[in-house]
């Protein structure tokens, strides 16, 4: 029996799977912490990553490896592969002025037809030019630029500190997470005229691999091209065109897999790449459950009672509404935005109501990505929700309620990581395997369409859009 192992290493932890590679039975897993913040320094993932590893049994019987990462975090390495300095994470706004220059000096147009993807904050060239702007002896020593999975992906392929320019050479990374750097484009590959305005020379850049491509460990084990987080979620819930994605971890998103590429110059649309040669149009909000664990803890409860809560209370909260931009926000992007609470009266003013807000904020926020996903055109024949926060009752009878649709809910697991285990096991045996998902709850909760049209009205009059 062939094993395969899948990693997540997303915002908040690392898990880390282990399948038959055959029937893609789970045979074990682990995972790690972490730490918080929008500035991480990528030994931190590389501890994360061995502690799962261990946790799930060791590697020694793996035959094939591939990371999925959270997405556009830039991670600078100098000509002796030494990181540069902390990474910058798709959550951290301070490239939010790069990101407008950007956009003003080519047009939104020519980045949406070029890149797929109008920049903003989160993406990678946007925090290259941050870096050449305010540490420009920084920018100066970085000879290789790279993400989080191929940071990791290399680590494990045997290479790291000391490595030096042939170490450098051998970084690889995929489509769907070179896709979201800025410097990408599906139809040029690298841009360099943008590394060029941005970290002010073109580094040594990750080889991007076919979706079935690989690199081997000095043991001869696979390493898999890997992918961004949202496309290796696809892969695990075999989403195919017509599914909707919604995943709710630290990230909103809502994603679809496409045969043709998409060129939003509104900016709400990202026009990614997916890990199987097609398209990702992806909506990505900054705000999702963060802003559920912060209300769960001022309300003192734990997930399961805060679920309690906002389902005791009546759909529209008792006409409380929340506005989750807590971290800024990047659909719509208002990096400077603030979250607020509005409809507040002596008798509305109740944890339930406050716990069923806070759900129906997020939701409501998702529910505009949904909305931007078909104005571009996006057919969305079925409704698929994962990620942590779908493991809260709540959540997926406010999503069902709100987006006015059945919802499926593929029993808890970490669906990242199995597309990770997936792909592994594709390069291991030359095709994608077709392994069974596991159950499927079908959510379908009575509709509240008032809810979003109230959120909208709010959440327009307090962000000036
Ligand atoms: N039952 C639950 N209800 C609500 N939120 C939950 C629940 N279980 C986990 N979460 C939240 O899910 C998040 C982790 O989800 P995950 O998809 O792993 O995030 P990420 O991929 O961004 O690291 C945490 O913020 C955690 O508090
Ligand atoms: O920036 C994006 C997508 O564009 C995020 O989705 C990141 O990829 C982080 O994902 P999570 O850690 O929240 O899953």
């Amino acid at each position: 029996m062939a094993l395969v192992a899948g990693v997540d290493s997303s915002t908040q932890s690392c898990k880390v799977v282990i399948r038959d590679a055959e029937s893609g039975e789970l045979v074990r897993s682990g995972s790690a912490q972490h730490p918080p913040g929008t500035e991480v320094h990528p030994d931190a993932w590389w501890t994360a990553l061995r502690e799962a590893i261990a946790t799930a049994g060791g590697f020694d019987d793996v035959a094939a490896v591939s990371v999925a990462g959270q997405q556009h975090g830039m991670v600078c390495l100098d000509a002796n592969g030494e990181v540069v300095r902390p990474a910058l994470l798709w959550n951290d706004t301070r490239s939010a002025e790069a990101a407008a220059a950007l956009v003003r000096e080519k047009g939104a147009q020519w980045w949406a037809e070029t890149t797929g993807t109008v920049p903003v904050a989160s993406l990678t060239a946007t925090k290259l030019r941050w870096l050449a702007e305010n540490e420009p002896e920084n920018a100066a020593r970085t000879a290789a630029v790279c993400l989080p999975h191929d940071w990791l992906s290399w680590r494990l392929a045997g290479h790291g500190p000391g490595s030096g320019s042939e170490g450098l050479k051998e970084l690889a990374t995929d489509r769907s997470d070179a896709s979201g750097t800025g410097y990408w484009s599906a139809s040029k590959g690298y841009l360099t005229e943008v590394l060029e305005a941005t970290l002010g020379h073109v580094p040594v850049l990750p080889e991007v691999l076919g979706p079935l491509e690989f690199r081997k460990d000095p043991e001869g084990r696979i390493i898999g091209a890997g992918s961004g987080d949202n496309a290796g979620a696809g892969l695990g819930v075999g989403a195919a065109e017509g599914d909707v994605v919604v995943s709710v971890g630290t990230s909103g998103t809502v994603f679809a897999v496409s045969g043709s590429p998409t060129s939003d110059a509104s900016g709400l649309v990202a026009g990614f790449a997916d890990a199987t040669g097609n398209y990702l149009p992806l909506v990505c909000t900054l705000n999702a459950t963060l802003v559920l664990d912060t209300t769960a803890r001022l309300l003192d409860v734990d997930h399961s009672e805060f679920a309690r809560l906002a389902l005791s209370a009546p759909a529209g909260a008792d006409g409380l509404i929340l506005v989750p931009y807590f971290s800024g926000e990047r659909t719509p992007n208002l990096p400077d935005a603030t979250g607020s609470l509005h409809g507040l009266t002596l008798d509305n003013y109740t944890p339930a109501n406050v716990a069923r807000a806070a759900v129906e904020g997020v939701v409501c926020s998702l529910a505009d990505g949904l909305q931007a996903l078909t104005d571009a055109g996006v057919v969305a024949r079925r409704v698929i929700l994962v990620g942590g926060g779908a493991r809260s009752e709540a959540l997926r009878e406010i999503v069902s309620a709100v987006f006015g649709l059945p919802v499926s809910v593929p029993s808890p697991g970490e669906y990242v990581a199995d597309g990770a285990a997936r792909q592994a096991a594709g390069a291991l045996h030359g095709a994608l395997p077709d392994w069974r998902t596991s159950g499927v709850e079908l959510v379908d909760s009575a509709p509240t369409p008032e809810v979003l049209t109230r959120y909208r009205e709010v959440a327009r009059r307090t962000s000036g859009n």
